[in-house]
């Protein structure tokens, strides 16, 4: 259950009348009826919580501007959201042309039609947390506070933008007031930075992190529940050090500051996280905890990533684009015709013939392998990490897809093209979760209900057997060939017989007559032999011999 807001009236009784100096800060205080409400008494948890059949997703709309080139705004939020695992609906306040340069432009919207994409999703979407960013108008500003009167939502967080990175106005002194009187009073917390911070409070000096701390303090006393005062530009500090007041403590947050120039969009990431985690149930103190420990990991991630020739540069709120260690060589797509000579590798034999893996799967794919499955029971994380990325540039350099037996972090590790997971593995859908879309999964399916399980989990094939006795799996149970058909007709996926295959026994296996059978996985016919290439290669012949006959009959 959300708690309920208490309605907010658009009429300001909380006016604050703060003298700007160290001195006298002389303040009469009303805080907003939102005091009343029960924000951050969290019920449970409102992320996965399942209700019905349903999960309630975690939602968190941003009302924000539009950053061209990316980094900031909405488009922040939006990653940060999706890397936070939180949804992101969007009300974009104003469009601006924008790159790591700068602002060459400021499109602002009519608010009656901010006001109406506000309803649009408040009206029909349970949205937890609001996250404002760039309001560029008075006019935007009432309309928001209209809206988030209307509508029940747990928390609001206010990034006071003002000025970009680039020192371009992104919204003028006009707004001064209704931040100070209306807006920041509702808030549950508001992120400032130096220059907002200053703004704020009508020009004060933000040198120290003393200023940083008065500043807080007489922030905080303009209205917000929370307030952060954010110190990426602080000029005198080794450290990224953030002072949070919670109106009894002040709290001094700091973080290594990464020496890097792609710090744009630091704050809106940073709001929006802290939204993010919000909207999960986090209390606050945790959750900017968690969006501090966020900014600064995706900062270490983007250092030296470059995108645009400007001062300021993007960073990677995913984690994601330099994680492609081969990006000269394009990933191998999946299809089933790439089953027909599937090659899993054994490391017992590869210690037995005195071969690394990385020579064993050359000389596969050297006689004729048309996939690859490293299949390492004896190996430790870094050395089968190591193992798998060296066999992952020499299967891509071929275009033979690789996949890893049952370890889905190291094929994410090393961005393998995918995995196969036997029935005491991960769950299929759950290493689908991990995986994407994109990389393959197999299924070791035993049975027509297991193989009809895989079809509907979202595996990509099916790897049935055994069909023959093997030693290379102990108590494995022998289905036979009639078991594999039974496999075969019980689902829509390619199918690949496994289990004591060799080159005399494999014709008899592609003969069973069943069309999405697509070939054979071999383990000791291949790997346990004198020569890996030569194996390879006679039994890749009789397969195409036998899949000509099949074919040549049809
Ligand atoms: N170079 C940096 N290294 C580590 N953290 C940084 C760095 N620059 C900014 N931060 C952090 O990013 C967040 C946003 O801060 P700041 O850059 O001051 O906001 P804004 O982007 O609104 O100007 C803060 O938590 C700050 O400490
Ligand atoms: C649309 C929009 N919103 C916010 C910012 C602030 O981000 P930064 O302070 O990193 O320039 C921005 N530059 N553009």
């Amino acid at each position: 259950m959300l708690a309920s807001a208490q309605p907010l009236s658009t009429s300001s009784p909380w006016m604050n009348f703060l003298k700007f100096d160290k001195t006298t800060v002389a303040v009469q205080r009303f805080r907003s009826p939102w005091d009343a409400r029960s924000c951050f008494t969290w019920h449970a948890p409102a992320s996965m919580m399942r209700d019905g059949s349903e999960f309630k997703i975690p939602h968190v709309m941003s009302v924000a501007g539009s950053d061209s080139g990316g980094g900031a705004g909405i488009q922040a939020d939006l990653k940060t959201c999706a890397a936070r695992g939180v949804y992101c609906s969007t009300v974009i306040t104003a469009v601006t042309a924008q790159n790591t340069v700068g602002v060459q432009g400021v499109h602002i919207l009519p608010e009656d039609f901010v006001a109406k994409q506000m309803k649009a999703v408040l009206s029909d979407m349970q949205v937890d947390v609001v996250k404002t960013g760039m309001i560029p108008s008075v006019g935007i500003a009432k309309v928001l506070l209209q809206c988030i009167s209307e509508f029940p939502i747990r928390a609001l967080v206010v990034d006071p933008v003002m000025v970009s990175t680039s020192g371009d106005v992104l919204a003028d002194s006009s707004i001064l007031p209704v931040f100070r009187n209306e807006l920041l009073p509702t808030a549950d917390i508001v992120t400032a930075n130096l220059v907002e911070a200053s703004a704020l409070l009508g020009g004060v000096q933000m040198e120290t992190i003393d200023d940083m701390k008065f500043a807080a303090k007489s922030i905080y006393d303009m209205g917000p529940r929370n307030v952060l005062v954010k110190g990426g530009d602080l000029p005198a500090s080794l450290d990224a050090v953030d002072i949070f007041f919670d109106g009894k403590n002040l709290y001094e947050l700091s973080s290594a500051r990464i020496n890097t120039r792609n710090t744009h969009g630091t704050g809106c990431a940073l709001a929006s996280c802290i939204a993010a985690e919000l909207a999960k149930g986090s209390p606050m103190l945790s959750a900017i905890k968690v969006a501090k420990r966020f900014i600064e990991t995706a900062l270490v991630y983007s250092k030296d990533i470059e995108i645009g020739g400007g001062l300021q540069g993007p960073f990677d709120h995913l984690l994601k684009l330099k994680n492609v260690p081969h990006r000269s060589l394009a990933r191998c797509l999946f299809s089933p015709e790439k089953l027909l000579l599937y090659a899993v590798t054994n490391s017992g034999m590869n210690e037995k013939w005195g071969r690394s893996i990385t020579d064993a799967v050359k000389a596969a794919i050297e006689g004729g392998a048309t996939i690859v499955q490293l299949r390492e029971k004896n190996l430790e994380t870094r050395e089968f990490l190591e193992a798998a990325t060296a066999c992952v540039a020499i299967c891509r350099s071929k275009g033979v897809p690789l996949l890893i037996n049952d370890r889905v972090d190291i094929a994410l590790a090393c961005d393998a093209d995918g995995v196969h997971i036997g029935q005491s593995d991960m769950p299929t859908c759950t290493a689908r979760c991990l995986l994407g879309s994109e990389k393959i999964i197999g299924v070791s399916c035993q049975t027509p209900e297991q193989a009809h399980r895989a079809w509907i989990d979202g595996a990509d094939y099916i790897g049935c057997g055994g069909v023959y006795s093997t030693n290379t799996k102990a108590n494995n149970l022998i289905i036979g060939l009639d078991g594999l058909k039974s496999v075969c007709l019980a689902s829509n996926l390619p199918v690949v017989a496994i289990g004591g295959i060799n080159s005399s026994n494999a014709c008899s296996v592609m003969e069973i007559g069943v069309p999405n059978l697509k070939g054979v996985a071999v383990v000791s016919a291949l790997f346990d032999r004198e020569c890996i290439s030569t194996e390879t290669g006679k039994l890749r012949a009789l397969l195409e011999e036998a899949l000509g006959t099949q074919n040549g009959g049809n």
